[in-house]
């Protein structure tokens, strides 16, 4: 694998497209389009910058991410109040980082459009005032807003590998989201070369839909892993799109599940805010019908999502970065 910093990821421009509309379909031509070099860039690269400036509102992404905004209120709290977020599941709830000179704190929060859970957090976080209003109306209009875009990318890929509505559907009832909101300290002038934030890895999900504040960060492999290393640096309107390993499933391998890292350097703590989409726990994953035929045999058996993500949190696979492959690849087929 080459680790040079030379590869770019593709800048794809969403305007004229309307996420409101419910399925454009093949009728709607800019929609395809669009659609065509989504699908392109997912195969190619795994991931993709979208360009979509009306989807979130300058102002409503400052309340977010900015200086004073929900995510630095967050993090700005004292340890003991963020580890009151606690989880049995691993990825889930309030972490920090126990690697040393890697900084790194996390907030997952499980299905984060249920009226319930933003409240739950703000309650646990600021118990006086029995949670902020603010912050709690601003983590989901942002949620909101970004879970559009999202669906919307899904459902692209879905299409582009012959899935019609109906079953689009389908799969959306068996997906749920996730929301992660991630400080990453500066390291200020010692580290001009840059500090690991987080490891390479690939992510579980079918999406990951990736904002930040003004601080970049994020690098992710090119060409599946043959063309170097990108750095986006990502616009105010952009949004940074990965595949995950379950997307990969999805497509019985035509999507590619990219490396990615962060790498923090400057005077600027980086936050970002990344929205996942999962299968749910219960939900068992296979390639949609589309995706295999005599000239694309499976590539992956079926699986429980609970059973395969127990498997990716042992100790043996913990730092695999293949781990789709040890647990579900076909003997002898390519993914
Ligand atoms: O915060 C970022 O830029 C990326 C984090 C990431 O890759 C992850 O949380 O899976
Ligand atoms: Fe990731």
């Amino acid at each position: 694998m080459s680790n040079d910093m030379n590869g770019t990821i593709p800048k794809i421009d969403f305007a004229g497209i309307d996420p409101a509309a419910a399925s454009p379909g093949d009728g709607d031509s800019r929609w395809a389009t669009v659609r065509a070099a989504v699908m392109d860039a997912l195969m190619e690269h795994g991931g993709f910058e979208a360009v979509m400036d009306d989807l979130v509102a300058p102002e409503l992404r400052a309340a977010m991410l900015a200086t004073g905004g929900a995510a630095e209120s967050l993090f700005s709290l004292p340890p003991t109040t963020k580890a009151r977020y606690t989880n049995e599941k691993p990825y889930l709830g309030y972490v920090s980082s126990s690697i040393p000179g890697m900084p790194y704190e996390t907030f997952s929060v499980m299905d984060p459009l249920s009226p319930d859970v933003v409240p739950t957090l703000a309650g646990l976080m600021w118990p006086d005032t029995g949670g902020d209003s603010s912050f709690c109306e601003t983590m989901h209009a942002y949620t909101e807003r970004v879970a559009v875009l999202e669906a919307m990318v899904r459902r692209m890929v879905l299409e582009s590998v012959g899935v019609n509505a109906e079953h689009i559907e389908e799969q959306a009832k068996t997906t749920s989201l996730r929301l992660r909101i991630s400080r990453y300290p500066a390291p200020g002038g010692a580290g001009a070369e840059g500090r690991v934030g987080l490891p390479a890895h690939r992510d579980t999900s079918f999406l990951s839909v990736l904002t930040q504040n003004d601080v970049d960060g994020l690098e992710v492999e090119c060409g599946r892993g043959d063309d170097g290393w990108a750095r986006p640096a990502l616009s105010p309107c952009s949004f940074l799109i990965l595949a995950g390993d379950m997307l990969k499933v999805l497509t019985n391998g035509r999507v590619y599940s990219p490396l990615h890292r962060v790498v923090i350097a400057g005077d600027k703590t980086r936050y970002s805010c990344i929205l996942f989409s999962n299968p749910k726990d219960d939900a068992v994953v296979r390639a949609v019908d589309g995706a295999v035929d005599a000239q694309h045999p499976a590539v992956y058996k079926a699986f429980g999502y609970a059973e395969y993500i127990a498997f990716c949190f042992t100790r043996e696979q913990y730092r695999n970065p293949n781990k789709v492959e040890a647990f579900a690849a076909v003997a002898g087929v390519e993914g």
